[in-house]
């Protein structure tokens, strides 16, 4: 049982970073996550269950998992940090050294990603990409909260343009959102579960337009939808 704390401890400490035995004053704050070191971090894959998620959420999880037993559906893994050759593509493509500082840089984490258990955005995103569509079944946490009892406009419009990037980023590898239309159509609980259904519809050179709908996990509710361009990177182009 110790060990396996000691175990557990180790790796925490290894995911902010700090080396054993490093001094530490008492007025330092705890070192942040190293994204890009050479040190080992610990990848967590956080696009699965957790004791915060309902148990519509984890039914419909576990509905989408059967469906990626032939392949023709994927399950999208997240992390707070991206893998290392994400990592790489945003320094070319993202990171500004004029703009951001290595000790900001050691910080860099993915905003949906940034809250503790249940308190924010618990999701995941499932792809198929013959259909060239994404699943993203999401419960906003309390954290999350706009109009008293419902979920931030902004926080929905944050997870349709993560489900909407997802979607584009399959054949389009790095996009950035360009434009961003949504209808907000009935506001969305705290804490209930909502599917995001996207899709690509058109793909024009760099460009790619997509749309999507936000449902009640009975579908009966239509909460929003949603149309996006996304612009697949020029890495001649500087974004800055
Ligand atoms: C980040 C995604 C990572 C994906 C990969 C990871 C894998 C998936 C993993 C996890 C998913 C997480 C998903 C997160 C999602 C979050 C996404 C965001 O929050 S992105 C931040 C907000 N967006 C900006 O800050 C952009 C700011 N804008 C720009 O930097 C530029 O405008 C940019 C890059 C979008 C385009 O610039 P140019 O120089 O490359 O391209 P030009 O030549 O201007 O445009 C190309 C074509 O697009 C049209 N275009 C551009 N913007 C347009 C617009 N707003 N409306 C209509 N057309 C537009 C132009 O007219 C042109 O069309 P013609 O080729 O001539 O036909």
């Amino acid at each position: 049982m110790l060990r396996s704390c000691t175990a557990g401890l180790r790796s925490l400490w290894a995911l902010c970073g700090r080396r054993e035995g490093a001094p530490r004053l008492s007025t330092d704050l705890p070192p942040a996550p190293r994204l890009f070191s050479t040190e080992k971090v610990i990848h967590k894959d956080w696009s699965l269950p957790n004791p915060s998620w309902s148990k519509d959420f984890k039914l419909l999880f576990d509905q989408f998992m059967k469906k990626c037993e032939d392949g023709s559906w994927e399950r999208l893994p997240s992390y707070k940090h991206r893998s290392t050759q994400k990592s790489e593509d945003f320094k070319t493509y993202f990171l500004e050294p004029k703009l951001v500082k290595e000790e900001r840089v050691s910080q860099v984490q993915l905003f949906t990603r940034g809250f503790e258990d249940g308190l924010g955005f618990e999701y995941v995103i499932f792809s198929n990409n013959d259909e060239k569509r994404t699943v993203c079944l999401f419960q906003g946490g309390p954290y999350l909260q706009g109009i008293p009892g419902f979920l931030h406009g902004g926080a929905m419009a944050t997870m349709i343009d993560t489900a909407l990037g997802s979607c584009a980023a399959i054949p389009g590898g790095i996009v950035m959102t360009a434009n961003l239309n949504i209808n907000f159509k009935r506001p969305v609980p705290i804490c209930s579960v909502v599917v995001i259904n996207s899709q690509l519809d058109k793909l024009e050179g760099r460009k790619l337009f997509l749309s999507c709908n936000v449902r009640s996990v009975d579908e009966k509710t239509l909460y929003s939808e949603a149309t996006g361009l996304f612009i697949k990177l020029d890495p001649e182009k500087s974004l800055t």
